[in-house]
Formats: C-alpha cells, structure tokens, sequence
C-alpha cells in the first residue's frame, strides 16, 4: 500500500496474508469458515505449491492472540484467468479446516449485486503489500482510503486504453495505490468487499494507471458454486 497508514489493529478481521515458505505473497479474504477469496495472478510465481493462509494478524511477525496459520487443501482459479491479461483474476482457496471465528478472524460478506459503485465513492483497501517506490515490505497490515474512478475515465486511451471491462473497476492512484503483495484483498465500499485487487500494469502510485480491481457480483454464482461442490 503506497501513501497510505498503519491499520487500526483487528478491525479487519476478514484479511488474510497468502504465504510461501513463511514469506507474505498475497492478500485475500474470508468470504466463509472454510474459504479465502484472493486474485489467480498471485500463483505465478508459486510453481504449483500450495499457500499457507494467515488469520487474525495485525502483524506478520510478532505473537497476536487469535492468530493461526491454516494450511490449504485445494487452490481453484477462475477458469478464465491467464497471465496474459487481467480477465478473471481469481483464486479461491479452501483451508484444510474449517476457520476458528472470534473478534480477530471473521468472514466479510462480498457484493451480490450486479451494479458498478458510483463513481468518487470513497472505499478502502488494506494489505502487506510494498509500502514505498523502493519496495520496502511492511510487518503491519496498512490501509489506504481511495476514490471510485468510472470506467470510462479508467479505459481512456491515456490511462487503461479501453482494457478495463465491466467485470473490473478502478480507483485513483495518484500518489495512494495498491502495489506489489496487495493482489487479492478486498476493496471494502460501505463495508462490503466490492472488488478484488489485481496487479494491472503492475505500476504503483502513478495517477496515469489507476488501481485496478476484479468485481465480485459477476462472480457470485461461480463462487457459490464451487464452495457448493468441493466436499466441505
Ligand atoms: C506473484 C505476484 C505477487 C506477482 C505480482 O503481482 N507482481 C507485481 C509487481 C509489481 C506491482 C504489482 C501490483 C499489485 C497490485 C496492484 C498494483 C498497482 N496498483 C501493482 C504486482
């Protein structure tokens, strides 16, 4: 997160740290007990292992109350997400158990209604991502406050060139952006997960490539639907 702040501790409850080898990678977040909704992009560079996912953290490094590391039993991405574009940029993961719920880990219910947020709506997003132009990575969770930018604003030919589709939205990010290890949280518009963060140009902080973001309603019926097959 650049230009952002530190989070207020636990108040949200919901976010996940996708981890390799004991190494922060991705955001996500608990969409129920036993299931994490995160962006398919952020298994590029897994090589087919699995993530581990981190509940009830504030900090990555130091012992909260609450906190637990889950192991993974399946990885789905969205069948249509490739590393070429931004198109179906989603990953839901199933933990190998079900989730213990408390002050600290809660699931964050997600929009079902398939209607864009109003643009200049003020949302927010939160991660361990990179938190200056040189790449410094956080040990606390941070968050940023940022502008709904249409669509059409984002698609012009100067900025995302017409690649945005109506299944993403951006926000502005000049100077305040999302960045690297910030894929796959949620942005939280009047508390609810509106949209999930992509990699997009893969640029941060540059007001010319907006944040770019996956909706979630488009989605719900494949969400629902694989948490209904996987055997629970
Ligand atoms: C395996 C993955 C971690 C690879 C990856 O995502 N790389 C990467 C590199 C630079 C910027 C970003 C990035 C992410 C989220 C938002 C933005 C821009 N707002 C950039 C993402």
């Amino acid at each position: 997160i650049l230009g952002g702040h530190v989070a207020e501790p636990h108040l949200r409850p919901h976010m996940a740290s996708l981890q390799l080898d004991g190494e922060h990678v991705c955001g996500g977040f608990l969409i129920a007990e036993q299931w994490v909704l995160s962006a398919a992009h952020c298994t590029e560079e897994t090589d087919g292992k699995l993530f581990q996912v981190l509940l009830g953290a504030h900090s990555l490094t130091e012992p909260e109350p609450h906190k637990r590391l889950y192991r993974v039993r399946a990885q789905i991405p969205h069948p249509g997400s490739n590393i070429h574009n931004n198109k179906d940029d989603l990953l839901l993961l199933q933990l190998e158990e079900k989730a213990e719920l408390n002050e600290h880990v809660q699931v964050l219910r997600f929009q079902r209604e398939d209607r864009d947020v109003a643009a200049d709506t003020v949302c927010e997003v939160a991660g361990w991502g990179t938190v200056s132009h040189s790449g410094r990575r956080p040990d606390k969770l941070y968050q940023v406050e940022r502008p709904v930018l249409s669509r059409d604003d984002c698609n012009h030919r100067t900025r995302h060139d017409h690649t945005i589709t109506r299944n993403m939205m951006c926000t502005d990010s000049r100077k305040k952006d999302t960045c690297k290890g910030d894929s796959g949280g949620p942005l939280v518009c009047n508390g609810v997960a509106e949209a999930v963060v992509t990699a997009g140009s893969r640029v941060c902080g540059n007001y010319k490539k907006p944040g770019i973001y996956t909706r979630i309603a488009p989605y719900a019926a494949w969400i629902d639907g694989v948490m209904a097959s996987v055997a629970g």
